[in-house]
């Protein structure tokens, strides 16, 4: 049968990028999103500035909710110490495996932990399970309806602290109005918007940067 996009992605990386190197496999997926193929990564353009806060906040915990393919999983991961740890949650076992790989092909898989399951089973059990008190940053890019009851379940179990930074994608395309509101007038957020576009294309879309503020 005919092989998955994600399938395809990977063999591209796994064709066009070099082992343990974690930018050759971000352009090899980038290159194939933007000639072959598109797909749902955060991309370059929104991927620069990911990095930008990455760099800013130095994370030693970091929380992803919708691994996908991994890309984004790359970006952070790359940019983190080695003794920093991302966690990140995918709940398609398709999209797991693929993910895993890319992973392991950028030579990533000692600061990543790829958890299979939904987010609002596992976010309750960071504590118990990963030993994980806060996170320091957390990036939101699962159903975008999930955006707003995560969050809140975050704060619910307490994996919030005073300057934590929720980054959320997408937030004009497709859009994630209830969790805009939410974070733009609650007092507990300093919310703020980077402008940029839907990941190879030219449409609009950008970034939300919320600080938890205790
Ligand atoms: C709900 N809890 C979950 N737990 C674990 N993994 C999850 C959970 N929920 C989803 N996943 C997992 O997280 C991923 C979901 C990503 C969804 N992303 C998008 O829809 C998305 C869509 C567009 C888009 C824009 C314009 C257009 F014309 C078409 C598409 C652009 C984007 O950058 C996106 O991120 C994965 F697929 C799913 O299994
Ligand atoms: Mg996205």
């Amino acid at each position: 049968t005919r092989s998955t996009r994600p399938q395809r992605l990977l063999k591209a990386v796994q064709k066009n990028a070099t082992r343990g190197d974690p930018q050759s496999v971000i352009s090899a997926i980038d290159h194939f999103c933007r000639h072959s193929e598109w797909a749902m990564n955060i991309g370059d353009e929104k991927g620069t500035i990911l990095d930008s806060v990455v760099n800013e906040l130095n994370p030693e915990k970091v929380l992803e909710l919708g691994t996908y393919c991994g890309y984004s999983t790359v970006r952070i991961a790359r940019l983190l110490p080695p003794g920093a740890r991302l966690i990140t949650l995918e709940f398609n076992g398709d999209y797991a495996a693929i993910a895993r790989q890319v992973i392991t092909w950028a030579g990533l898989e000692d600061r990543v932990q790829l958890v299979e399951g939904a987010s609002e089973d596992w976010i309750p059990r960071m504590k118990e399970h990963f030993g994980i008190e806060t996170f320091d940053l957390v990036f939101l890019d699962h159903w975008k309806d999930r955006y707003l009851p995560d969050t809140k379940l975050m704060e619910d179990c307490g994996l919030l602290r005073k300057g934590t930074v929720l980054l959320a994608d997408n937030v004009i395309c497709p859009g994630v109005p209830d969790y805009l509101q939410y974070v733009r007038n609650s007092l507990s957020y300093k919310s703020c918007y980077f402008k940029s576009h839907l990941e190879y294309t030219k449409a609009e879309d950008g970034l939300e940067k919320s600080v938890f503020l205790g």
